[in-house]
């Protein structure tokens, strides 16, 4: 499996996707600032990789805090969460699990003995919260899996798949959400060629989604993102199929940027077109796509290239790093706990309660 990152006695180590796919070289964070550095900086990128490693850089911080009392950690642990909830504002998988981390961590520090020293509390507590933010890594290479289970027999037979960005396994902790069906596609047999957009202007799709399906031994080609009409027109691409990183209560998916673009091709020639994500890619506290936060990047992404220049000094520069599919141009959004169908508002509802009573402990 692809080691996007992995939590190792030394720190967490990341595979530096700045670097792919000429080299493969791995980024050894030791606190949870450099986790926050590596996330803001694209070094593991992804909405469920950002999530778990910010997981990870929480255990990482509270590992590695200084304070000598609980009292004095409570508070370091309320500066990492704010600090990695920083780093970027859109892929909801990030506040879910600094959230998921913090609200263990209180639980934590609330059931602690009153006869143990705070010296065994805060070693209890360490030891929970590496363990949990490790069930994270673990479950979501399960829910990837059982999405790609899912999704699998809704992709051709025999065809070509389009897909945009990276939602592989470099952008989870190593199998993938879009990328992560085609695989179980794949794996169950279909005849699948992969057409990757090369999803300017951070080129996850030409250097990260060919660099890690050719890894695997899946037919893949690159091409520029305006290409992929023609190729509909053409009748060259049977499916869609791409990640989220937020998906609101009424299906309205943000990705990004390009995906609204290609969503409005396949609906107009006739093409399916999945989104893949986890249950905690869905954010039901976001009635609306239009109110999901854009994360806007450098300019300097856009008017250079491998560090040369592109564009005139002096000119303007748009950078908007995702745009939102309305949930009309989604044809079923495929999840860990089943595939959603329209009206996404229901089915969406749906779930949630499923989800819910599960966590309650009532049985389906
Ligand atoms: C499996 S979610 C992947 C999702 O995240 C990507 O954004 P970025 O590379 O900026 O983190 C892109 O939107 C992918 O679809």
């Amino acid at each position: 499996m692809i080691p996007t990152l992995e939590w190792t006695d030394q720190g967490v180590r990341f595979l530096d996707q700045t670097k792919l796919p000429l080299e493969e070289t791995y980024v050894l964070a030791t606190s949870y600032q450099d986790v926050a550095t590596v996330i803001r900086d694209m070094i593991v990128r992804g909405a469920p990789a950002i999530g778990v490693s910010a997981a990870m850089g929480m255990a990482l911080g509270i590992q590695n805090s200084p304070s000598t009392t609980v009292a004095a950690l409570s508070k370091d642990v309320d500066e990492m969460a704010k600090v990695l909830a920083a780093t970027r504002p859109t892929a909801v998988n990030l506040f879910w699990a600094i959230e998921r981390i913090r609200v263990l961590y209180y639980q934590l520090v609330d059931k602690q003995p009153a006869n143990l020293s705070e010296a065994e509390k805060i070693e209890r507590i360490r030891e929970e919260v590496r363990a949990e933010a490790l069930r994270m890594y673990d479950e979501d290479i399960e829910a990837c899996k059982t999405m790609g289970r899912f999704g699998a027999e809704l992709l051709p037979k025999e065809g070509t798949v389009l897909t945009h960005c990276n939602a592989g396994a470099l952008a989870t902790c190593g199998y993938g959400t879009a990328l992560g069906v085609i695989r179980a596609a794949v794996e169950a047999g279909h005849k699948i060629n992969v057409l990757a957009d090369e999803t300017r202007p951070y080129l996850q799709g030409a250097r990260l989604t060919a660099w890690e399906l050719l890894h695997d031994g899946i037919q893949t080609s690159v091409l520029c993102d305006n290409m992929s009409g023609a190729l509909m027109r053409k009748g060259r691409i049977q499916a869609v199929i791409v990640g989220s990183d937020r998906i609101a209560a009424n299906g309205d998916v943000a990705n990004k940027i390009g995906t609204y673009s290609v969503s409005v091709l396949a609906k107009e020639h006739g093409i399916p077109f999945y989104v893949a994500a986890p249950w905690s890619t869905v954010d039901m506290a976001t009635k609306h796509g239009d109110d999901i936060p854009i994360e806007e990047r450098s300019a300097y992404e856009v008017t250079h290239s491998n560090g040369k220049q592109m564009t005139p000094d002096g000119c303007g520069i748009e950078n908007p790093a995702f745009d939102v599919t309305p949930a009309k141009y989604v044809t079923a959004i495929i999840t860990e706990r089943g595939v959603l169908y329209p009206p996404y508002d229901e089915s969406m509802r749906a779930m949630e309660a499923a989800v819910k009573a599960e966590a309650n402990g009532v049985p389906a």
